[in-house]
This record gives C-alpha cells, sequence and structure tokens, in this order.
C-alpha cells in the first residue's frame, strides 16, 4: 500500500506518494545532471511480454535493461527515445513518457543520471541484435497482480515458454519501479548507489513514488 511521503529527496519535485524506500545512507550531492533514456515494450498477452535487452558493452554492460543511451545535444528526450531504440534493436514504437528517475554515485561521475522512461505496446520493424544490445523477451503476471511490492521474480507466472523477469542481472533498482512501469502508472525516484568490491552498483539509500 502506498503512503505519503513526508519527505522527497533532494532532486524530486512536485506532489508525489512514495511507493517504495529504503537505506540510512544520506542522500549524496551532485554538481550537474546528465540526461539518459530507457524504453521498454510492453505487451499484454497470453504470456504478457516484456522486451529486455542484454547490454553487451560499455556502462552497464552485461545487466538486462531497457533501450536507451544519452541525450544528445540538440534533441529532446523523446528524440532520443527513440532514436536509441532503434540504434539498439532496429525497431521503433510509439513511445510514451512514464517516468523520471534520478540515480547518483558515490565515487562514480560528478554528474547525476537523469533517466526518463518511455513505454508502448507496439512496434514496427525487427527485432535485431545489434553490437551493443541483445533483445530478448521476458514473461510478466497478469497486471491486476502487480503491485509495487509484488516480487515478480516469484510470482506465480503465466506463459511458461518465456524466462521470467531476470532481477538478478538488471540494475538493484529496477524491482522498485518495474511493478509501476507494468501496471502503466507513472512515476518518479531517486537511487544512491556505490560500487562494491565485488564491482557491482549496490544501493545505499533510495526512493520511489507515484503522482499523489
Ligand atoms: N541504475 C540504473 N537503472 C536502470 N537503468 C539505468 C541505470 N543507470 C543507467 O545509466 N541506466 C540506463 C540509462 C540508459 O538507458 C543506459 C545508459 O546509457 P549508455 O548506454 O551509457 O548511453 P549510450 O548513449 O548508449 O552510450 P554509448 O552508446 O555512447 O556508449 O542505462
Amino acid at each position: 500500500m502506498a503512503t505519503r511521503a513526508s519527505t522527497l529527496p533532494p532532486g524530486i519535485e512536485g506532489d508525489f506518494t512514495e511507493t517504495s524506500v529504503g537505506g540510512n545512507d544520506s542522500w549524496l550531492t551532485y554538481e550537474t545532471t546528465r540526461w539518459y533514456t530507457n524504453a521498454f515494450i510492453i505487451q499484454e498477452g497470453s504470456p504478457n511480454k516484456l522486451l529486455l535487452g542484454y547490454k553487451k558493452r560499455g556502462f552497464g554492460a552485461h545487466l538486462y535493461n531497457g533501450f536507451g543511451g544519452k541525450v544528445e545535444a540538440g534533441e529532446s528526450p523523446a528524440e532520443a527515445a527513440a532514436r536509441e531504440l532503434k540504434e539498439e534493436c532496429g525497431i521503433d514504437a510509439p513511445l510514451q513518457h512514464c517516468g523520471s528517475l534520478l540515480f547518483v554515485t558515490r565515487g562514480g561521475p560528478e554528474w547525476a543520471f537523469q533517466i526518463e522512461i518511455y513505454r508502448a505496446e507496439e512496434y514496427s520493424g525487427t527485432l535485431t541484435e545489434t553490437d551493443e544490445m541483445r533483445p530478448e523477451w521476458f514473461r510478466y503476471p497478469n497486471i491486476a497482480d502487480v503491485t509495487p511490492s509484488t516480487d515478480l521474480a516469484v510470482t506465480k507466472e503465466n506463459g511458461e515458454s518465456l524466462p521470467p523477469i531476470p532481477y538478478d542481472t538488471m540494475w538493484p533498482d529496477d524491482v522498485h519501479w518495474m511493478p509501476l512501469l507494468l501496471a502503466g502508472r507513472h512515476f518518479v525516484g531517486r537511487a544512491d548507489f556505490e560500487l562494491d568490491n565485488e564491482g557491482k552498483y549496490k544501493m545505499l539509500r533510495w526512493w520511489f513514488g507515484v503522482p499523489a
């Protein structure tokens, strides 16, 4: 059950209700913000299907994620999202904006990652593996069963022919907002990270919410 937030994290402004919060560290400071995008294709049916890409190189390599990257000079985030989707897996889609996330890393870049999240239910073109991403479909439970606290990896599955969402090989924040994305909600959030001894990103503090 969502509860009304008493304090929003720095960098999040508006009237929001928290859905997931954790960590005891102080929020990290950052000097500037750089804009990124992340796009997901979500198809309700039997089974319900989510398209992710396995990142083959660069930042976030060996993790499954949506398709996206940096917003280039002169581009809007929506234009960047469409470009990155085409570049990374060869398709076009009527993307709708559905979320805004802020990520800061201790000892990492001095800028915060402002990531605009997009979704679409249809696409055109042929899904194509590229040098950067390998597209793969995953199944998820019925929308009616998805709440902000649903553990999608262990919920009783429908559609046995596709694997479940691979949270073990995704960014650790994803499990907190993916149920909102799949349920068609708008959402915002912030997560602060540090790199652990194994080179994995560990969340120090996080807050995710939906419009009040
Ligand atoms: N914590 C977290 N959770 C979920 N998604 C992300 C993060 N951090 C992230 O950076 N991301 C997303 C945001 C972007 O979609 C990508 C990162 O973009 P990147 O691949 O570095 O950008 P490109 O422009 O494609 O890079 P190059 O092609 O220039 O190498 O991950």
